[in-house]
């Protein structure tokens, strides 16, 4: 078993270094201030040109962005990831306004929440799934929180799918094995603290079980 994987929330060089030589293949940058993992625009500009020469797919993460943020940052990436409330519509609008890819991150408790990627099939090019934190939590994503993965068993859609929501090198496999996911995404599971990235954890988690 081996999946694709998104290294999320880097902010460092040699978070990249050990995004690439362990072959995952994309990065995200988190653009929410609220973040311990946010990243300014020339950062991220920095860091995602020094990402392409290694042959990563960047992501720019958001939540709820405006068009100012979106001017400032999308440049830099080939992925916008929509983590807060936009509609199918906003969704679709920042693709073609940018001329980003989009993955539409939609967050997890029950079976009835997966419903939601469908609204999204013709606005983005890719569903992240990620578990719903808890009521009045900061952050929409990167809580190390898991849903049931078991959920997704019966998932079918025409757009490719991520799992995410606290994977870590431990549980990675019987993730997959119970969701099905070909794509995993993670954050939390490769940090020594909120917003520091481990080189260690992260050449652990891709040398686990994907590629
Ligand atoms: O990571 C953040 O700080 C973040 C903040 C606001 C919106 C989204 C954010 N992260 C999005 C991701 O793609 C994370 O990798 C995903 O939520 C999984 O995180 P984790 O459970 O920590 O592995």
């Amino acid at each position: 078993m081996s999946v694709l994987v998104k290294i999320c929330g880097v902010s460092s060089i040699a978070a990249l270094d050990a995004a690439a030589e362990g072959g995952a293949a994309w990065v995200g940058f988190v653009f929410f201030p609220p973040s311990p993992r946010y990243v300014d625009a020339r950062l991220a500009r920095d860091l995602a040109d020094y990402a392409r020469g290694k042959g990563l797919e960047t992501v720019g993460v958001y939540v709820d962005p405006d068009d100012h943020l979106l001017k400032e940052t999308a440049v830099a990436v080939d992925w916008v990831q929509l983590h807060g409330t936009e509609s199918p519509e906003r969704a679709m609008a920042i693709g073609r306004t940018f001329a980003r890819k989009i993955i539409k991150a939609i967050p997890i408790r029950a079976a009835d929440d997966i419903r939601l990627a469908k609204a999204y099939e013709q606005a983005a090019q890719m569903i992240l799934f990620d578990a719903k934190p808890p009521p009045g939590h900061k952050l929409p994503g990167g809580n190390g929180h898991s849903f049931e993965w078991s959920l997704m068993r019966d998932y079918r859609s025409s757009l490719p799918w991520m799992l995410s929501g606290g994977l870590d090198r431990d549980n990675l496999e019987a993730a997959v094995a119970a969701s099905g996911a070909l794509i995993a995404d993670v954050s939390s599971g490769i940090e020594t603290a909120p917003g520091v990235k481990s080189v260690e954890k992260i050449t652990d988690f891709l040398s686990s079980h994907a590629n």
